[in-house]
């Protein structure tokens, strides 16, 4: 299978890599200045389950070089979407199918509307990854599921061949038959633990330990579920309690979102709890919590 990256941040590094070790051909799209660093220091994978070195990087700044895509593995920013789609249509347009992997669920839509609803696969992850000042990413935890499915069904096909990939590679990998349950799940999830983790500027333990701000985070699930449920995704009490793994992480884990905070980089405010208040009120659902949380981060966004 010939995979091409776009980002080859985090997320694009680590699958990209894991993938090509592997076996398959793996291209990354970068921009200029990701171009020039990878040059400089190559790609390389620290992680938990094992390191790795990416041997022959195969980089390009132009998507038209890329020839006879079967995938594209999308992993950029929300806010770096837009930027993305002439690239995602060129690749589209020679038969490749688009895998997003962000978190959130506008992008779906988004994708689906430049380039037709057969091309755009769901998918998601769980994984607690960054780059370090080299460009190499540093994955810790000892989680990194990927999961994917078919959104239509003329997508069984490279879903099986994604399987036989997922197979030989050192990820745990998961086909779903309910790609969009799972979306919403995520999107549930991390809308609570990104929101009240970035708005408190603590990780989960001290935010556990505080009932009443704990509350605000469990309240958000609540509002998710509800406005899954209204948005025709059958995101249940249960599944509400399953993935309430803010109790079960450790007590120093964040979010990607607060860790850019820390960072002071862009965070994806506008696309995460931004997209849940645009849907909800497309549906006439009242969140208040979210949009609290919302308004207390919006300054640090940018
Ligand atoms: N990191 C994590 O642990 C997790 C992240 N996620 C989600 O995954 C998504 C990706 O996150 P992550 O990998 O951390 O993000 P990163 O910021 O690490 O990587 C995104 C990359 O996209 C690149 N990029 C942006 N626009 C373009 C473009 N037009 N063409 C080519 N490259 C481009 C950026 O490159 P440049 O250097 O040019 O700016 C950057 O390297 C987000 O939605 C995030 O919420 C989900 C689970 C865990
Ligand atoms: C919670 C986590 C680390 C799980 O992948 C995540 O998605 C994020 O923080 O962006």
């Amino acid at each position: 299978m010939h995979i091409a990256v776009i980002g080859a941040g985090a997320l694009g590094l680590y699958y990209g890599g894991r993938f090509q070790e592997a076996g398959a051909k793996v291209t990354f799209l970068v921009r200029e200045k990701r171009a020039e660093q990878i040059n400089e220091n190559g790609l390389h994978i620290k992680s938990t389950k094992g390191d790795y070195t990416i041997e022959n990087v195969e980089i390009t700044t132009k998507a038209e070089e890329i020839a006879d895509p079967d995938l594209v593995l999308l992993s950029v920013k929300g806010y770096h979407l837009p930027g993305t789609l002439d690239d995602v249509k060129i690749l589209a347009d020679k038969g490749a199918f688009i895998l997003p992997v962000l978190n959130g669920i506008e992008h779906i839509g988004i994708l689906q509307q430049a380039v037709g609803k057969d091309a755009v696969l769901g998918g998601l992850c769980f994984i607690m990854a960054t780059l370090d000042e080299k460009g190499h990413v540093v994955h810790s935890g000892d989680f990194d599921r990927l999961v994917y499915g078919e959104l239509e069904p003329t997508q069984t096909n490279i879903c099986q061949q994604l399987d036989e990939l997922a197979k030989q590679s050192n990820i745990q990998a998961q086909h779903s038959d309910d790609i969009m349950l799972e979306l919403w799940k995520k999107y549930m999830f991390i809308t609570a633990f990104s929101g009240i983790t970035t708005a408190t500027n603590l990780p989960i333990g001290p935010v556990r330990e505080n009932k009443d701000t704990f509350r605000v985070a469990e309240i958000m699930l609540d509002e998710m579920k509800q406005l899954a449920n209204k948005c025709g995704s059958e995101v249940t009490e249960k599944d509400v309690e399953s993935e309430n793994n803010l109790l079960e992480l450790d007590d120093e884990a964040t979010s990607s979102m607060h860790q850019d905070r820390r960072k002071g980089l862009t965070l994806e405010v506008d696309h995460l709890q931004g997209g849940a208040l645009r849907l909800a009120k497309a549906k006439g659902l009242d969140v208040p919590y979210i949009d609290a949380v919302h308004g207390i981060i919006k300054p640090f966004e940018s």
